[in-house]
């Protein structure tokens, strides 16, 4: 089967729209784009195929009501405008969907929430719970309680790592642009990239930045892409009802293929930043990059931030290289005590509840690796 009929015939499909295509010049909401979109995606429903629908437009629907002629630069202003938006967007979700008889819940996921064990399993469950039910899911990121340190920003990568949550047969991501150019769509010259089948079909295309409300540009996308390891559509709104029907529109990106990291592994390495650094010795790079083994107090000589137990630091070798991340399992503050002792005598010297690893292999990913992996 090609790619093109794998879209054509998933049973489980994500489809994301950006800000521009749902949304006004004047920040308010697109209902007619909404409407045509809608209709789409309801009949694709109708034809029996599990959809999640990735909407962005939080921002970008609440900025008429606040006054505001484009994107605040200040979190806090965005997030008032997402929270304003949010709302008014699900709303008319909810009265457009319901003209073809569907129900939908919303889904407002941070990309810290997804990183824990016990919060991904959360959502997995709650997803596939609608999905059963048969409520279409309209996520969004939490915009009002993401800050700058567990945002997630672009919807692109949540889009994908969606994608990977409810094991999609394929993403499709709607933009303003009908597809991936070789340069800048606006400029003469810039010709359509119809497939991209790895890193060798990106050599020598400008990936830009976002156009008047998106996030991220053309660089998320093709993250986004990577990270999805299905087949992926890239086309513009106007043109779903054809990408969902497996029409050659847009750009193909095609999945590599090879070893998947799991879910938790993908968000820890491309949804999210580290807090803070831990450095390491030559031979804890070793163990942890090299072996799959946890992090030792031990192979530890240096920390540097201000993170807490739970959130995701970077590792780096004697060069500052980042070179894993990983949970970590102990405050800052305590690290020094700990560093370059061995467990036992921590547990002995400081009692059993020490004798834990800095950063369990299994909330660890090792960033080179996570790379290789998507393509
Ligand atoms: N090489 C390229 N091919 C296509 N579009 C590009 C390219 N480089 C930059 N862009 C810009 O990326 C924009 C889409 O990204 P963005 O604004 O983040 O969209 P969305 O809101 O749909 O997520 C387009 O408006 C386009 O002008
Ligand atoms: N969560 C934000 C969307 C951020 C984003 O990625 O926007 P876009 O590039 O338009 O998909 C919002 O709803 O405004």
């Amino acid at each position: 089967m090609s790619e093109r009929e794998t879209i054509a015939k998933a049973r489980r499909i994500v489809v994301k729209a950006g800000s521009s295509s749902l949304t006004t010049p004047a920040g308010t909401i697109d209902a007619d784009r909404i409407d045509a979109l809608v209709d789409v995606l309801a009949a694709r429903l109708d034809e029996g195929t599990e959809v999640v629908f990735v909407s962005s437009g939080a921002i970008a629907a609440g900025l008429g009501p606040l006054g505001l002629t484009r994107r605040p630069p200040d979190l806090a202003t965005q997030q008032a405008a997402a929270s304003v938006g949010q709302g008014l967007l699900f709303a008319r979700y909810t009265s457009s969907f319901a003209r073809h008889g569907r129900t939908v819940g919303q889904v407002l996921l941070t990309a810290d929430d997804m990183m824990r064990r016990s919060h991904h399993r959360n959502a997995q469950r709650t997803l596939a719970q609608l999905l059963a039910l048969g409520v279409l899911p309209i996520v969004n990121e939490n915009d009002t309680v993401a800050t700058d340190e567990i945002r997630f920003g672009d919807n692109d990568r949540l889009a994908a790592l969606v994608a990977h949550l409810i094991r999609a047969d394929a993403l499709v991501l709607l933009s303003d642009v009908d597809a991936l150019y070789t340069g800048d769509p606006r400029r003469p010259g810039a010709r359509r990239v119809a497939d991209v089948r790895g890193p060798s079909d990106l050599a020598g295309i400008e990936l830009g930045g976002s156009g008047r409300v998106g996030t991220g540009g053309m660089v998320t996308k093709v993250e986004a892409a990577r990270i999805a390891g299905i087949p992926v559509v890239l086309t513009n709104a106007a043109s779903a009802a054809r990408a969902l029907a497996g029409a050659p529109v847009g750009t193909l990106f095609h999945p590599a293929g090879g070893r998947r990291l799991s879910t938790r592994h993908l968000w820890l390495a491309h949804a999210t930043t580290g807090a803070g650094r831990i450095l390491l010795d030559a031979g804890a790079v070793e163990a942890v990059a090299r072996r799959g083994k946890s992090l030792l107090p031990a192979g530890v000589t240096g920390v540097e931030g201000d993170f807490a137990a739970g959130d995701p630091v970077d590792l780096c070798g004697a060069d500052g290289a980042v070179v894993a991340r990983g949970l970590v399992n102990y405050d800052a503050s305590e690290i020094p005590d700990l560093m370059g002792r061995s467990t036992r005598w921590l547990a002995r010297e400081l009692g059993p509840e020490y004798e834990r690893e800095i950063i369990h292999r299994d909330d660890l990913v090792v960033l080179a690796e996570a790379e290789k992996d998507v393509r």
